[in-house]
Order: structure tokens, then C-alpha cells, then sequence
């Protein structure tokens, strides 16, 4: 499967109170993967929450990823995205076999990325492009590292951090194969908003 599109990420505090809603008017307008990000320590209503979004995946036929977490990813069968300081991603690869989806945060680092591709990351990800409300601290990417890695790393690419239907384009152009989004996507004041701009966001990929 070609990974390119939107990559949708729920965030627990914006989505409070229209979760499934709002990550179904995602769907509806086109997602390529749904990261489901929830950093609280509550166990049971990450696995409730998750195995929800398994349901929902399945019926829109979207790729579900698990941020932080390999073991809840191996529990429900589906792919994982993990950072630098989250655990190595050879276990988590041995764990979920080859044919899950497995992602690395690289920050603006190509070194990273090349490590994370020996290791059997299945796409790369960089950020952030831009001021993120969600991950304020987030060390700062540029387009031309998206040439760079482009150029040296034979993995979808993924943009992430402060990414909006305004900022977007130029990250399709220079290279990017997947756009990582929460405010510019679940920002919205409803869910028709969501859909409209989710397709929006896959409409720059039609256009590059
Ligand atoms: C697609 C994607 N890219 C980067 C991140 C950030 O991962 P990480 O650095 O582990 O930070 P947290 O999201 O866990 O706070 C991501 N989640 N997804
Ligand atoms: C989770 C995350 N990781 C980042 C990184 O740079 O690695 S930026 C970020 C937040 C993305 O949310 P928003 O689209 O609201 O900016
Ligand atoms: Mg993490």
C-alpha cells in the first residue's frame, strides 16, 4: 500500500466530548493513516478508545497506528508510531511483523532517519514545519531537509507540526508524502468542517 494523504492524529483534550464523531467526518473525507494519540496513563480507556478507532478503520478501510505504545498495537493487530526516547524500533518490528506500519519521529535529523530505515521503520517523520499548539517545544524542520531526505531515503516522508491548509502545499511540493495534522484537521467547529478539510488537505496530493 502506497503511503501518501493525510495522516490524521486524534489529541484527547481537543477531541474531548466528540471523539468518534469527529474522527469519523476524517474519515468520510479521505485518510491515509489515523494515529491514535493519547498521552494519559489511563490504561483502560486507551485500549476502550483504541479498539474503537480499530472498528472505525475497518469499516473506512484506513490504516490505524498507535502512538507510543507497541503493545497495544500488537494487542489489536495494527501499526505503530514511535519516538526517539519511546523504545528501539527492532523489538517493536519483531513484535508486530513485517507487514505492520511502523513509523519514527526524526525531528530535522536525516541521520536519524537513515537509522530509523536500517532499522525497519516504514515511513520517516519531520517536524516541526511550523508553530505547533499542540507541541510548542518541537525542534524546527525546513523544506530543504524535505529535499535532502528526498533524495537519501527510500521511505514515505511525513511532515508534521503546525500544518494547515494554508502552510501545506509547499510541503507536498518539496517532497513530503504524508501530512500529519491535529489542530488544522480537529480544530474545526464541526464535523462537516473536519470532512471538508480533510479532503482538502488530499486534494494536494491530486494537484503535485
Ligand atoms: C507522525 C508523527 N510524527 C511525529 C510524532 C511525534 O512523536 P514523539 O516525538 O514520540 O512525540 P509524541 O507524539 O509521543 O508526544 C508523532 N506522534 N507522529
Ligand atoms: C505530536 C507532534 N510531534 C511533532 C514533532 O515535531 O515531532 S509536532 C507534533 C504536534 C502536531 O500537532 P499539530 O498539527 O496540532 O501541530
Ligand atoms: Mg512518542
Amino acid at each position: 500500500m502506497k503511503l501518501r494523504g493525510l495522516y490524521a492524529i486524534t489529541d484527547s483534550q481537543l477531541l474531548a466530548g466528540k471523539f468518534l464523531p469527529y474522527v469519523e467526518a476524517a474519515l468520510e473525507g479521505g485518510v491515509t493513516l489515523l494515529q491514535y494519540r493519547d498521552k494519559s496513563q489511563d490504561a483502560s480507556r486507551r485500549l476502550r478508545e483504541a479498539q474503537s478507532l480499530a472498528e472505525l478503520c475497518a469499516r473506512y478501510k484506513t490504516q490505524l497506528i498507535i502512538n507510543d505504545d507497541a503493545e497495544l498495537a500488537a494487542r489489536l493487530g495494527v501499526g505503530v508510531h514511535l519516538g526517539q526516547t519511546d523504545g528501539p524500533l527492532t523489538p517493536a518490528r519483531t513484535l508486530l511483523g513485517r507487514n505492520a506500519i511502523i513509523g519514527s519521529t526524526c525531528h530535522a535529523q536525516l541521520e536519524l532517519a537513515e537509522q530509523a530505515a536500517r532499522e525497519g521503520a516504514s515511513y520517516v517523520a519531520f517536524g516541526r514545519f511550523f508553530n505547533s499548539v499542540t507541541k510548542p517545544g518541537a525542534p524546527a524542520a525546513d523544506t530543504a531537509l524535505l529535499e535532502h531526505a528526498r533524495n537519501r531515503i527510500k521511505l514515505p516522508i511525513c511532515a508534521i507540526g503546525g500544518i494547515t491548509l494554508d502552510n501545506a502545499a509547499p510541503l507536498v511540493v518539496h517532497g513530503a508524502d504524508l501530512l500529519a495534522v491535529i489542530h488544522g484537521l480537529f480544530g474545526a467547529d464541526s464535523t462537516q468542517e473536519v470532512t471538508r478539510r480533510a479532503r482538502a488537505f488530499n486534494a494536494l496530493f491530486a494537484s503535485a
